[in-house]
């Protein structure tokens, strides 16, 4: 988790509207239908390098399918908040599902509080198992909601897996790299909803605050609202414009980490001043709860010595949540005890 320094330096909150050209858009086409590979891993290498963030475009999910899933999650957030409340994630332990109320959850708590909601749903576990698998907490209000919102994250999934095959070709490994080690992987499947602000708006309260993911690769759905920004290496925050048709793909710790930097985690946060309700959603996968990631040999050099410590996913990402939600705050005073099973080496 790379600590908030540069953002410090940055205390205006109206992103400045540059071009993108440092965030490139990736046409996944070539990658999808097996014609050339190698061209999107290159293209992937450069944009994780050197903006951690990309576009993706000919990603192969149905537009049908993204527009029922912010359909139903506006639905969601719709409800009555006593209705929502009766789903917090508080009620799931360590499993992490459910519904988490404006700043229920603060990504960078010493300076932000989030005036965003949440839902978050994963794979579905009949109990508890630990960290991250359980059972889900479906609105049975509304119907029709789980049977799409569990389609979306199927297909994110899918299209993870495949994205990620490409990220390993891009770092001259076989593109079946992570899949030994995502056997069953923790996976986040969250619906968002911001509120828009008005009037000064200063960095105590924004959407979202500055933070990195936590896992490995994440997918986002924005709607036409806009208000993502992303940091340039100047420092400078940088409009992530919403672009019909693409998802924001972005790497987090865990692949930062595991390339020893070479690929970069960049923060990034949301405001939203456009006087709109918005809504996004974000797909966030790692590797097996107790896959160890360890920085590449191929990322270590006499120029670039091993940054990293061993860790697990699961122990890093719950680590991570256990500084942004306070109600986990309040029950557990450590985070993982033991790894189940011994590690998986990544
Ligand atoms: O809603 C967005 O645009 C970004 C959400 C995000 O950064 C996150 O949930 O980690
Ligand atoms: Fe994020």
């Amino acid at each position: 988790m790379a600590k908030l320094n540069v953002a410090q330096l940055d205390d205006r909150l109206r992103a400045q509207r540059q071009s993108f050209d440092k965030v490139p858009l990736v046409d996944l086409a070539p990658l999808l239908d097996g014609s050339d590979p190698g061209q999107v891993a290159k293209e992937i290498r450069w944009a994780l390098a050197n903006a951690g963030f990309m576009y993706v475009k000919n990603h192969g999910v149905s537009v049908r399918l993204i527009d029922e899933t912010f359909a139903r999650a506006k639905a969601f957030f719709d409800l009555p908040t006593t209705e929502k409340m009766k789903l917090h994630i508080s009620n799931s332990g360590v499993a992490l599902r459910g519904y988490i109320e404006v700043f229920g959850e603060n990504t960078d708590p010493a300076k932000t509080k989030d005036l965003k909601e949440c839902f978050d749903v994963g794979p579905e576990w009949p109990t508890v198992e630990g960290p991250f698998f359980g059972p889900n907490q479906w609105p049975t209000v509304l119907p029709g909601f789980q049977e799409t919102v569990f389609l979306y994250h199927e297909a994110m999934k899918a299209l993870s897996i495949k994205i990620l095959s490409s990220i390993a070709l891009s770092l001259d490994l076989p593109a079946d790299f992570f899949e030994p080690k995502m056997k069953n992987p923790i996976s986040i499947q969250r619906l968002l909803h911001y509120p828009p602000q008005s009037g000064a708006v200063d960095e105590r309260v924004i959407g979202i605050g500055a933070h990195t993911d936590y896992g490995s690769l994440t997918i986002l759905a924005q709607d036409s609202v806009g208000g993502l920004q992303v940091m340039n290496r100047e420092g400078v925050w940088i409009v992530g414009n919403p672009i019909p048709g693409t998802f924001v793909i972005n790497i987090g710790d865990l692949i930062q980490k595991l390339t020893n930097d070479r690929y970069l985690a960049n923060l990034h946060r949301v405001v939203n001043t456009s006087g709109r309700e918005r809504y996004s959603l974000a797909f966030f996968i790692d590797g097996d709860c107790d896959a160890v990631i360890t920085p590449l040999e191929s990322c270590i050099s006499d120029d670039s010595p091993p940054r990293y410590p061993s860790i697990t996913c699961g122990a890093h990402k719950f680590t991570r949540f256990l500084e942004s939600f306070p109600h986990l705050q309040r029950e557990h005073t450590t985070g993982l005890a033991a790894q189940p099973n011994g590690p998986t080496v990544l």
